[in-house]
């Protein structure tokens, strides 16, 4: 009894004295403390055990149930690091359009091996400058020209979804056609190069970028293996397949460079069909190549970073908005139809769709779908960011306050745009929502983030869906078989039951 007592007593002690010392590593953190609630590192181990806890899985219920339980602000006091989580648009919107709070997060550290510190991951004063030459390269004009590209890309695509459709009697998961298809596009609109994703399964160039972006969903939560000196330690072969892949990424890319720098050093292509079949047809990457810094051209590796970038960050992401879409529209009837009857009535050839930007802006239901669409399951479900100087604030609830310069941000995007005092029944699937001008709910509704960190792609990003989608529909009926959706985090929104949907031959 006595000894038992005495484990009590020293446990007790032991705890005490942990919090002291957490209190004095955290001192800083003292005054946010007060003012936001949530889990502890000490003398009870929550914070930990709940990041631990926390899986591809169950990422999005375990979420919520914080957020329910402490509100829209909450935080993490880990051992020696202090994490916000929020759903709350007005703090969320302070930090998007700062700025100056706009590093990266070092969750996203394990990509810098295969991506290096492109435009997605780079900081400060190269993100400025990287920012500033890679905007415009999104201008409309070169949007125009990838039109065809979307549009041929997608012919492939119906033609492998006829393959198996079987005429809407088998369950399809549309997933891996649509990740196929988004990446044959990026290649040949960042590149300039065809790598024939669709019909060429074994191509190792892709493969290795499907295998890497599914190697680094599976590290992004996986605390202990998110450093590349631990993750060699823990799993060392998955470690030699990392680098071996990353070698197959980097060689293609920079031999695909080197070609296409000599072209452009012997101006051949603008005599000549280049292998994207059109003379004036410029790639992401020419125009990269005839970028400068302070009158100096970007070095190979330089733009290796930007095209390894593009490839990644332009292809998951449009694939999970699409696999959603379409997904979503199978199991909403009338909302397909409706659709359809705006796609026929802007594209009325039978056989050929002759799109343009300006025909493309007149599908109106459509783009109300993609927003819903992206409101329910956003690519990017979160953002995550470093406060590297010190973060003042003036807030409604929270009062006026700093956030101390070390803590860690993860602003939830996916909790905003599931908000029930900003969106109506936030859980339904309602494209109409988005037909007044989101009036009363402009950052709630944030899927491509906003100020300037926000999505480079994101008008590339519309068009190719929008595309996509004409080709799809007017092709194909979609039903709803297979299973339902359960969304997962893998660094993007996927479902880990995948897309399921049937496809039916229309007449
Ligand atoms: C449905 C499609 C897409 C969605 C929902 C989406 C969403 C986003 C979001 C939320 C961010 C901010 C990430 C952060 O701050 O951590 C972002 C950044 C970015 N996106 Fe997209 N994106 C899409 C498509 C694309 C495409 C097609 C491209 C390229 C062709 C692209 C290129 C980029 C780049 C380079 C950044 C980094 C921008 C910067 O930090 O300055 N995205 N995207």
């Amino acid at each position: 009894m006595a000894s038992g007592l005495i484990v009590i007593a020293v446990l007790i002690f032991i705890a005490l004295l942990l919090r002291i010392c957490h209190i004095l590593i955290n001192a800083k953190h003292e005054e946010v403390h007060k003012r936001i609630a949530g889990l502890n590192a000490l003398p009870l181990p929550s914070a930990i055990a709940f990041v631990y806890r926390v899986n591809h899985q169950n990422f999005f219920e375990e979420y919520e149930k914080l957020f329910r339980k402490y509100g829209r602000i909450v935080g993490l006091w880990g051992l020696r690091r202090f994490v916000i989580f929020s759903m709350d648009v007005e703090l969320n919107e302070l930090l998007m359009l700062s700025p100056v709070h706009i590093t990266k997060h070092r969750n996203y550290d394990s990509l810098k091996l295969w991506l290096g510190t492109g435009l997605l991951l780079s900081n400060g004063r190269k993100w400025h400058q990287r920012r500033k030459i890679i905007t415009p390269t999104f201008h409309f004009k070169i949007l125009e020209d990838f039109l065809p590209v979307f549009d041929q890309q997608s012919s492939v695509a119906l033609q492998c979804l006829a393959e198996v459709a079987e005429d809407g009697k088998t369950t399809v998961d549309i997933y891996p056609f649509m990740c196929r298809l988004a990446l044959d596009i990026i290649a040949e609109t960042a590149m300039g190069t065809k790598v024939n994703a669709q019909v060429d399964k074994t191509m190792p160039y892709t493969s290795a970028v499907q295998e890497m972006t599914a190697m680094m969903a599976w590290r992004f939560l996986r605390v202990h293996i998110q450093n590349e000196i631990t993750f060699s330690l823990f799993c060392p072969l998955k470690k030699l397949r990392q680098m071996k892949l990353i070698s197959i990424m980097h060689k293609f890319t920079r031999n695909v460079i080197e070609k296409r720098r000599q072209e452009l050093e012997s101006k051949e292509e603008t005599n000549e069909e280049s292998d994207i079949g059109s003379k004036k047809r410029m790639a992401l990457l020419d125009l990269l190549l005839q970028a400068t810094i302070n009158g100096k051209p970007l070095s190979d590796e330089d733009i290796r970073e930007e095209v390894d970038t593009f490839m990644f960050e332009g292809h998951d992401t449009t694939t999970s908005a699409l696999s959603f879409t379409l997904h979503l529209l199978a199991r909403h009837p009338q909302i397909q139809n409706k659709l359809l009857a705006e796609i026929r009535r802007v594209y009325p050839d039978e056989e050929e769709n002759k799109f343009t930007l300006m025909n493309l802006n007149e599908l109106k239901c459509m783009e109300c779908v993609i927003k819903e669409v992206l409101r329910l399951y956003p690519s990017v479900p979160i953002i995550a960011r470093e406060i590297v100087e010190d973060f003042k604030y003036e807030h409604s609830k929270l009062g006026s306050g700093v956030i101390p310069a070390g803590t860690e941000f993860m602003l939830s995007l996916y909790g905003m745009m599931r908000d029930g005092t900003r969106f109506e029944d936030p859980l339904e699937f309602r494209p109409e929502r988005h037909e007044q001008h989101d009036a009363g709910t402009n950052f709630a509704f944030v899927p491509f983030s906003a100020g300037p960190r926000n999505c480079v792609g994101q008008k590339f990003a519309m068009y190719e869906m929008k595309v996509i989608l004409v080709n799809i529909l007017k092709r194909f009926e979609l039903l709803p078989l297979g299973d339902k959706v359960a969304p997962i985090l893998n660094i993007v929104m996927r479902s880990e039951t995948g897309m399921q949907l049937g496809l039916k031959e229309r007449m």
